[in-house]
């Protein structure tokens, strides 16, 4: 069976970021190559030729699990194409993508769409980086790893907004579908205080996840700290309720110590699944079909050409929160101003394209730290520690290079926000207009003060994470990360004026802005108090050698903190809702129905990460996974009876009309 994957050396034309000494030592030893996806060169003109009944946008992290669950469903009978943006992944990148520890260094590289916020009033005029996955894989080839799920609430709020069948009890089965867990051994258990509930995980799924068999020294003290602060640890983390502290799972695969992701879904991928890559849709192609208006196929160019491929049944649209609702507004599908300030001739009108935008604010808190442990930062300052790292890696897959973040915690604000200030900003939050009436009620009643939800997550590990504090040298440090789970800060993703296919679309998160981004502010604050509280309580207190940035001083000065906390907020990369589901509001409130069909289009839908309406208190690819796999138990659900209906009766269609 073989994956019809075009290899183009395009997409591997910009320059990676200079590379750090552990880089190059690592470069000197490379770990063996795992089994790639087997790619064989196909032409664009080939690829449009073929007859497809599915065309998915975006080969990423939704996209090539719904493609290849639709193929293997179907086999041979319905035909699946995808194209992809980027390429597979360079072999220059491999250590990159494929290493545990090795997370991050795939950013600002030949993989990465490079994107950037507006600049943001709420961060003082900054402009953050929000890398994005431009390679098969997406976004889950660049990730951390972290696999975890939100809580029964969470999933259970997009359900009450009116989108049937999105509550937690419909989602745990397409949670398991994607995953197969590996459990601990019991030394290991007993050693990291690892606890499960292997009823909560999937066996047979393509994403294979494990608990690290390596851990910073750090973690030991993690479990016992909390303890101290009141926080139990929760041995069903993944089981409905994410609140508490433990120890984390990540997308690796024990067997061979390296990242599990999207690319798995086509480990066995059937021969009517063919995968284009260096390819870029600029439009969806919208025709008139009876008085409707329909997705027929795409126009996509490649090598300087442009292509055009057609869809009988459907286009599934996964090409992530930012760049979905871009491709919508590029084919004419958004809000009339934006659509002509750019020049779009206007087909569907929906003012909720691109709006929505809801993304985890996170915090790195930088402590100076025992220099005597073991910390990720040496592998960066000493060569020979790092292919010493390198050498054990590729021998024995354990060591240095297989130590992920594990000590997470997620936390009711209620533990440590006084019952006054939450009247107070739950007050607020009920007047606050830029959400639907929907929502509005959801948002308020977490901050009335019952809300067993996880509300801030913390992360410490050892190693600087701070992209704006340098350090001093001789000095070792750790990193305390918060990241606000239900920001009410809300922004949106247009198309610029004048907007070509290739020019990136205006990213504005709204960070801290206006009345919502105030109550993300007053959240953060509060949370970056209890963090330093977590820090000055043993046993973790006993590593600590005192506050980097921000000094203590500022911690305890309300407005030098509000200063600190506008210079120092970045992304957690966790974007969504740009094309969210619009419930019991339907286009007035959202994008997608419930099936995930585009609201006025027939034979058109979005899956990815964009359609969650709210945002939930978690990392997303599980979710992503999970949406993509009931998505495509839903479009065969629809397929089966659209076939029982006549199929072969669909009209013939005009391209162009306007619907
Ligand atoms: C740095 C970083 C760290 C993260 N860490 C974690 C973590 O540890 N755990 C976790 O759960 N989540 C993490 N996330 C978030 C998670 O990985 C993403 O939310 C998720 O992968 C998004 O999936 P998606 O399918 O929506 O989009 P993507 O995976 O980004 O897929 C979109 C695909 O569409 C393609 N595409 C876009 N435009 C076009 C076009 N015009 N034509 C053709 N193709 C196109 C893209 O190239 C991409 O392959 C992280 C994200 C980042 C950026």
């Amino acid at each position: 069976m073989k994956t019809t994957a075009t290899i183009s050396t395009d997409s591997n034309s910009r320059s990676a970021p200079a590379k750090s000494s552990k880089a190059a030592a690592a470069a000197a030893v490379s770990a063996p190559p795992s089994p790639p996806l087997t790619p064989c060169r196909v032409s664009a003109d080939d690829f449009a030729k073929q007859a497809f009944d599915f065309l998915v946008i975006g080969g990423g992290t939704a996209g090539l699990a719904v493609a290849s669950r639709l193929a293997a469903a179907t086999s041979p009978s319905l035909t699946v194409g995808v194209i992809e943006a980027g390429g597979v992944v360079a072999s220059s990148s491999r250590d990159h993508v494929e290493i545990p520890a090795m997370y991050g260094r795939a950013l600002g590289g030949c993989h990465d769409w490079g994107f950037e916020t507006a600049p943001q009033a709420g961060l003082r005029g900054r402009s953050l980086p929000w890398p994005r996955g431009k390679v098969l894989g997406g976004t889950s080839a660049l990730n951390f790893m972290t696999w975890n799920r939100a809580s029964r609430a969470d999933y259970d709020a997009w359900e009450a907004l009116g989108n049937a069948g999105w509550g937690w009890d419909d989602l745990l089965p397409c949670f398991k579908q994607s995953e197969t867990f590996h459990p601990p051994s019991k030394a290991l258990a007993g050693e990291h205080d690892v606890s499960h509930d292997p009823g909560l995980f999937g066996s047979s799924g393509p994403i294979q996840v494990s608990y690290s068999t390596d851990y910073s020294p750090s973690h030991r003290l993690w479990h016992r700290t909390l303890h101290a602060l009141g926080i139990a640890t929760n041995p069903a983390h993944v089981g409905g309720s994410n609140v508490g502290v433990w120890t984390n799972v990540n997308a690796v695969d024990p067997r061979t110590a390296s990242r599990s992701y999207a690319t798995s879904y086509c480990a066995s991928s059937p021969p009517n699944l063919h995968i284009l890559t260096d390819a870029t849709v600029h439009r969806i192609i919208l025709a008139q079909d009876r008085g409707e208006c329909r997705a027929t196929g795409v126009r996509f160019a490649c090598q300087g050409r442009e292509h055009v491929a057609l869809a009988s049944r459907e286009v599934i649209l996964s090409a992530g929160t930012v760049s979905s609702p871009q491709i919508l507004e590029l084919s004419g599908i958004g809000d009339p101003g934006v659509l002509s300030r750019a020049g779009v001739p206007v087909v569907v009108e929906n003012p909720r394209v691109g709006e929505n935008l809801q993304d985890h604010l996170m915090l790195p808190m930088v402590f100076e730290v025992d220099p005597d442990l073991e910390n990720p930062d040496k592998l960066k300052q000493d060569e020979s520690m790092a292919a010493a790292a390198m050498e054990r890696y590729v021998r024995d897959r354990n060591g240095p290079l297989t130590v992920l973040p594990c000590s997470m915690a997620y936390v009711p604000f209620n533990h440590f926000v006084s019952d006054e200030r939450l009247a107070a900003m739950s007050r607020q939050a009920g007047e606050l207009a830029a959400f639907d009436a929907d929502k509005r009620p959801v948002l308020q009643q977490r901050l009335d003060g019952t809300a067993n939800l996880g509300q801030v997550e913390y992360i410490f590990d050892l190693g600087n994470w701070s992209t704006r504090f340098q350090g001093t040298e001789g000095k070792q440090y750790g990193t305390m990360l918060l990241m606000l789970q239900y920001p009410f800060s809300v922004g949106s993703i247009h198309i610029r004026p004048g907007a070509t296919p290739e020019d990136q679309p205006v990213i504005d998160p709204g960070y801290y802005a206006g009345a919502h981004g105030q109550l993300d502010l007053q959240a953060m604050k509060e949370g970056a108090r209890f963090a330093a509280r977590i820090t000055a309580t043993e046993p973790l207190a006993g590593i600590m050698r005192g506050a980097a940035s921000p000094p203590a001083s500022t911690v305890s000065d309300e407005h030098r903190l509000k200063e600190w906390i506008a210079d120092n907020t970045m992304t957690d990369w966790h974007p969504v809702g740009t094309c969210g589901m619009g419930g019991r509001a339907g286009i007035e409130g959202g994008v997608v129905d419930e099936r995930l069909r585009v609201y006025g289009v027939r034979g058109l839908r979005v899956v990815d990460a964009s359609v969650m309406p709210l945002q939930i208190s978690a990392h997303l690819q599980a979710t992503v996974y999970a949406i993509a796999e009931k998505a495509a138990r839903m479009i065969l659900d629809d397929v089966g009876e659209e076939t029982e209906a006549g199929a072969a009766s669909m009209g013939k269609v005009e391209e162009g009309m306007k619907c």
